[in-house]
């Protein structure tokens, strides 16, 4: 053991009573050669590939492991275990890379990279998954001898062996001792890049929060999200859905909560009738379609639509109403996207349209409702994507924020005076949020922010809570002006973020 490793609680001999780990230099298999594992466990190989793909290919895990998962043929309790450990690993890489730097003699850097996607995998597996530990060091080493060769399996064996000795809260424990910084800390119990950690507590203060919440927070974007369902308005069948082991959601209307597995078999889901879309996302769309509108209700446009979650609902709203909904998105495939999530709505409630929002040509000033769900970071949904945190960098949100105001711009020359336009991410970061809106209403003297906090509880079935107030340009309350914030740690949704804004006459 290096000076630098935590000291093991309880004996450190094996159940055949063997001394661990004696601190050697090398570290093999205890097995006799003849009888060490030469195959990967299935399972276990689909894992491997996908983490292999993220890191060479830049692929979405949620985008290949279905497909990896269909070509090994896994049975349901393997494809379950395979999915827990390839995004575990994804998601847990911070914290088990910082354990493997203890018990690695060189740079993690200096690995080969398919090495150290083995060895996360094994950490995983030792520190935060229910599988006895002899089964986790003797499938990792037969995973890295066959999938990359004998000469690594001695590596990861003598390295696992070492993460093997300590829990997990006691490895934190080590690894946090020493930090002054309480950022870099919870970065790396909870595994999240330090500028992202910074990022949120800032995010939490801007939204009226208590930054103490950062832990509950990013242990929630460990967590997998539920699935989440809405049956459409005037389409899908939730008592149907409810019968087939779905929940009725507390939070949205019409929409329920499904733990049962792959919801594709779920009544209403194959047409288009009942789609799967987080609640969050369900409430701001009806937080807009429900918006107190004077006048005329019947042109409606989603600006940046695609893939079409919350156009489809928004359609399905127009439909019940006799309105008509716009969905406009910048990339062909991701429009196409859009017409294949609308395919469950009447076609005379919505047309498609592919073009840069920033110039949109429909009926300029002539909308009652606009979507503007704004491309951004994405800071408010990184419990859905497990590798997507650390992809992310500073850089993209000035970047975005200039897109954001540029749409904005767009939105508001769009919308007829008296109209509503809902500004809409799914990222809490002030940048992003609070301030684009600020820069908007300073920019356009006749835009006004209206009450984004009141809207949404007027549709969600419990009252959010999610609102704070909207400054004026010297800082002082805007009377009537809220904007709203969703949190995945206190209302299980992506952290949506909404301010509600119209225009007033000239
Ligand atoms: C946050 S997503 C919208 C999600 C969508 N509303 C939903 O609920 O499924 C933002 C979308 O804006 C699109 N986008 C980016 N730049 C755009 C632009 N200049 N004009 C229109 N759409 C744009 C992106 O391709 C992306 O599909």
């Amino acid at each position: 053991m290096t000076p630098q490793q935590p000291q093991p609680r309880g004996s450190r001999r094996n159940d055949k009573g063997r001394q661990r780990n004696r601190g050697g230099t090398r570290h093999y298999s205890e097995s006799a050669p003849a009888a060490r594992k030469r195959t990967a466990d299935p399972a276990r190989r689909v894992a491997f590939e996908v983490l292999r793909a993220v890191a060479e290919d830049d692929a979405y895990a949620n985008l290949v492991l279905p497909t990896r998962l269909r070509r090994a043929r896994l049975g349901a309790r393997d494809a379950a275990f395979a999915t827990e450990l390839a995004y575990g690993a994804l998601r847990g890489q911070g914290t088990y890379d910082a354990v493997l730097s203890r018990c690695v003699d060189r740079p993690l850097s200096r690995l080969d990279a398919a090495v150290l996607d083995a060895l996360r995998l094994g950490a995983h597996q030792l520190l935060a998954m229910r599988v006895p530990h002899h089964a986790a060091l003797d499938e990792t080493v037969a995973l890295t001898r066959a999938e990359i060769g004998a000469g690594a399996s001695g590596l990861v064996n003598a390295v696992l062996r070492k993460v093997a000795a300590h829990s997990l809260s006691e490895w934190v424990a080590t690894l946090t001792a020493d930090l002054q910084d309480e950022t870099a800390a919870a970065a790396i119990e909870h595994s999240h890049p330090e500028w992202v950690v910074r990022a949120l507590r800032q995010s939490l203060a801007a939204h009226g929060r208590d930054v103490a919440e950062i832990g509950s927070l990013l242990a929630a974007d460990n967590a997998a999200p539920r699935v989440n369902l809405v049956a459409l308005p005037g389409l899908g069948d939730l008592a149907a859905l409810c019968a087939a082991g779905a929940e009725v959601s507390s939070l949205a209307p019409d929409a329920a909560t499904y733990d049962g597995g792959d919801p594709g078999r779920l009544p209403g889901l194959a047409e288009g009738r009942v789609r799967v879309q987080d609640a969050g996302s369900q409430l701001v769309a009806r937080a807009l379609a429900g918006a107190p509108l004077a006048g005329p209700d019947e042109r409606w446009l989603d600006l940046c639509a695609g893939p079409g979650g919350k156009a489809a609902l928004l359609a399905a709203l127009a439909s019940q109403r006799g309105a008509h909904l716009e969905a406009n998105e910048v990339a062909e495939h991701r429009a196409r996207l859009v017409s294949q999530a609308l395919a469950g709505v009447d076609p005379h409630a919505f047309s498609v349209v592919t073009g840069d929002g920033r110039r949109y040509a429909g009926s300029a000033g002539g909308y009652d409702r606009i979507m503007l769900d704004a491309p951004c970071s994405g800071l408010g949904a990184l419990r859905r994507r497990p590798e997507s945190r650390w992809r992310k960098s500073p850089g993209d949100i000035a970047e975005l924020t200039q897109l954001q105001s540029e749409l904005f711009d767009a939105a508001v020359a769009a919308l007829r005076p008296g109209g509503v336009l809902a500004y809409v991410t799914c990222s809490p970061h002030p940048a992003e949020t609070t301030a684009v809106v600020l820069d908007a209403l300073a920019r356009h003297p006749r835009l006004r922010a209206l009450d984004a906090e009141a809207a949404l509880d007027a549709v969600a079935l419990t009252p959010t809570n999610a609102g704070a107030q909207v400054p004026d340009k010297r800082g002082a309350p805007l009377e009537g002006a809220r904007t709203a914030q969703l949190w995945p740690h206190q209302h299980g949704t992506d952290a949506m973020f909404m301010a509600l804004l119209t225009l007033e006459a000239e």
